[in-house]
């Protein structure tokens, strides 16, 4: 993926946020004081969300059968329709609504968005209308969040014939991370972090990821948050968070930290 030079990137400290749909319905109190400290730290902060669990109801109700190969849904002709007017119609104005009510400054974006994430099919024979980001355009980012106002993008791309096309909430927020130039990546989600033979580990490195995937510890949803954190670890951001509402979880760097 290429990426528009962000003109903020290095002036300024940014963190992605990225909200799991399981999280959107139930955002606490403590969720946005932490949120406000953080802008209180001088951080800019950027929204992505995600969207399954109200996917997976619009869906049902239509009585469209998805499934998921590795967290990634397989998106059909009828699907991509649904999940699109969900995520940009359904999820993210709600979401835009909540930050407002609690006193933040959000406005919602999607790919389509002055060309905020411009794809490519990934591989249609497998998964239908998925895009893989090829470029983002990180101006309108760069004019809202100068403006202190939070942008929230949900995962959809857009091809360049203007196809909506379905990306895991994840992979948006770790490309956009890395095309912002984030000093921190937060997937918060409906777990404390990643699980192993039922403890939370505080930290982990990629390499414990990979034996973790291979030994079938890591599955389903979890893999597209380790992926995406280990591309942007990869490409020299120091650290990604994998949190609940009240941002404990897992802490994933290069190397061991010091106990
Ligand atoms: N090792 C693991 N540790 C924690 N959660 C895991 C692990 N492996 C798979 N998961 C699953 O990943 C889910 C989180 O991913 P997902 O449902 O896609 O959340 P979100 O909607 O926040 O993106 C957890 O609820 C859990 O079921
Ligand atoms: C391609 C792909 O898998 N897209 C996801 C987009 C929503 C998402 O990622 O939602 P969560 O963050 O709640 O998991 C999907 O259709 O479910």
């Amino acid at each position: 993926m290429t990426t528009s030079k962000s003109t903020q990137a290095t002036a300024h400290k940014r963190i992605v946020i990225k909200l799991g749909g399981s999280t959107l319905e139930g955002l606490n109190d403590a969720f946005f004081s932490n949120f406000k400290t953080l802008q209180e730290e001088g951080y800019e902060v950027i929204i992505t969300h995600g969207g399954g669990p109200a996917i997976n109801r619009e869906l049902e109700k239509r009585e469209i059968p998805t499934e998921k190969i590795n967290g990634i849904r397989v998106t059909n002709e009828e699907a991509i329709e649904v999940v699109q007017s969900t995520l940009v119609g359904l999820v993210n104005p709600m979401l835009v609504h909540d930050l407002n009510r609690a006193g933040i400054h959000a406005i919602g974006l999607n790919g389509f968005d002055m060309n905020l994430l411009q794809c490519e099919l990934l591989d249609y024979e497998t998964y239908g209308y998925v895009g893989e980001i090829k470029k983002i355009n990180t101006h309108i980012i760069d004019i809202l969040t100068a403006n202190q106002i939070v942008p929230v993008v949900s995962c959809i791309g857009a091809s360049e014939e203007g196809q909506g096309l379905n990306i895991n909430g994840d992979t948006v927020a770790s490309e956009i991370a890395l095309a912002v130039g984030a000093e921190r990546l937060l997937l918060v989600t409906d777990v404390s972090g990643i699980r192993i033979g039922g403890e939370y580990q505080k930290q982990a490195t990629p390499e414990q990821i990979h034996q973790w995937i291979e030994e079938g510890e890591i599955t389903g949803g979890m893999i597209p948050k380790v992926e995406g954190a280990i591309r942007v670890l990869n490409a020299g951001i120091p650290k990604v968070e994998i949190v609940d509402d009240t941002l404990t979880g897992t802490t994933i760097t290069s190397k061991e930290l010091v106990k």
